[in-house]
This record gives C-alpha cells, sequence and structure tokens, in this order.
C-alpha cells in the first residue's frame, strides 16, 4: 500500500482535491478502442485506490464522457486534418471541464482517450493557471511521440499527432469550430516544454524541435541518463 503525500503542492491550494474527468473519445486517430480506456480503469479500482490508498478527495461526475451529442453529421478533411468538427468541439468541452476543476486548485486527472484530448486538457488548465497564479503553465511531455505535426507536417492526417501544434501556436487555425476557439489564454509557450522518452519523431517534427530551440530527452538519453534521469527533470523544470 502507498502512503498519501504530506507535502503541501505549492501550486494547488486543493491539491487534495483529485477532479477526475473520463474522456471516452479516440476519434483523433482512426482505430477504436482507446475509448474503452476509462471505464476499463475505473472499473479495475483505479478511483478507488486513489482515495483510499493516496487520501485524494474524489470529484467526479460518474460519467465517462462520449461526447455523442457533438458529433457532427458530416465531418470533412480540411487542411488534411481527419474528423476536425468532431476534435475540435470534444476538445473544447474537454477544455470547460478541466478548466472548472483547475480554477479551484484542484489536481485534475483525465482519463482517455487518444491523444488528441490534450488540446482540451492542457488548454483548460494553462487558463486556470494564468488567472490564479499569474504565470504561464510549464508542461513536461512524457512520450515516445513529439505530437507537434501541424496539418501540413502531418503525414497521417490524425489530430492526435498534431495537440501540441495547436496548443503552442504553431498551428492556427482561424475558423471557430476547428480549434480557432484557442485563445491566447489557453496556449503554452514552446520555451515551456520539454519532452522526455521520444522515440518516434517525424521528420518534420524533429525540424520544428530545432527551430524553435523545444528541449528533448529521446528513449537514448533516458537509458543514457538512468537514475540521474530525475534530476535533469528538475533542472529543466526549474528554468521558468
Ligand atoms: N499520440 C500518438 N499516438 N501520436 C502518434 C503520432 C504519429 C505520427 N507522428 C502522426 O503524426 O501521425
Amino acid at each position: 500500500m502507498t502512503s498519501p503525500p504530506t507535502i503541501q503542492p505549492k501550486f494547488l491550494y486543493n491539491g487534495n482535491d483529485l477532479g477526475v474527468v473520463a474522456v471516452g473519445f479516440s476519434g483523433g486517430q482512426c482505430k477504436a478502442g482507446v475509448d474503452a480506456a476509462p471505464s476499463a480503469l475505473i472499473s479495475s479500482g483505479l478511483l478507488t485506490q486513489l482515495h483510499d490508498d493516496l487520501g485524494y478527495n474524489i470529484i467526479h461526475d460518474n460519467t465517462v464522457h462520449s461526447y455523442s451529442e457533438l458529433m457532427p453529421k458530416s465531418d470533412p478533411d480540411y487542411r488534411g486534418m481527419k474528423r476536425p468538427l468532431a476534435v475540435s468541439a470534444v476538445t473544447q468541452q474537454l477544455s470547460e471541464q478541466v478548466y472548472e476543476h483547475a480554477k479551484y486548485g484542484r489536481c485534475v486527472l483525465t482519463l482517455g482517450g487518444d491523444h488528441s484530448i490534450a488540446i482540451g486538457t492542457i488548454s483548460g488548465t494553462a487558463k486556470a493557471i494564468r488567472e490564479r497564479l499569474g504565470r504561464e503553465m510549464a508542461v513536461i511531455w512524457v512520450d515516445a511521440h513529439c505530437d507537434i505535426n501541424t496539418p501540413e507536417t502531418s503525414e497521417s492526417g490524425n489530430i492526435h499527432g498534431m495537440p501540441v501544434a495547436f496548443l503552442t501556436g504553431l498551428a492556427e487555425e482561424k475558423r471557430d469550430d476547428i480549434f480557432g476557439w484557442l485563445k491566447d489564454n489557453h496556449k503554452i509557450s514552446v520555451k515551456k516544454l520539454v519532452y522526455i522518452g521520444i522515440r518516434d519523431a517525424d521528420r518534420g517534427e524533429k525540424k520544428m524541435l530545432k527551430e524553435h530551440g523545444i528541449k528533448a530527452f529521446s528513449m537514448h538519453d533516458v537509458d543514457k541518463y538512468g537514475d540521474h534521469w530525475l534530476l535533469l527533470i528538475e533542472v529543466h523544470a526549474d528554468q521558468d
């Protein structure tokens, strides 16, 4: 059994409250399946353990959202993006849901879902952090993929490979119904972004990382630095 944390988080005034949003959505890529993950995690006891073992006060609407009411009748490709209207509508709503927890200084846990949902989770949190603390949020992206393709650099057209591009403003779109709802207060800076664990970056993505000086530790780096890699996270997270 694990023990509850004893250190009060510095930036989360209600860090013992865990706001949970379950996102049963897989439209950011072509295969069904990941939409079933939140239900599987919850029925295997995740939330019960977070409460019983780690002492979190769980705040959850007891719903796995499928956002079926937001699905458009037709959703043609746009600038090469697949299902742009559906992904934009779902992530816009999710951004609000996350914001509704984060504005109270709660820790927020989102259970997905494919990675397009990061457009909602990060934008909602970034907005709350700006309002509550008057500062920009830093992001440590631990993943095999950078997910920083723009619609133009993406070879697949899948939006799960593009969230970081929209969140940093490297990809932009004026249409409100296709991510134009993302305003400056939702966005993050490339200066406060670091990648850890990358092993599958596209050529266009590598170019983007280089051009914008985005820090990245590949799986190769993780293997190389071994035990010391947590120290590295510390150093880079502190550079704000
Ligand atoms: N979150 C993910 N699984 N991303 C995979 C992205 C794969 C590829 N880079 C693409 O843009 O299509």
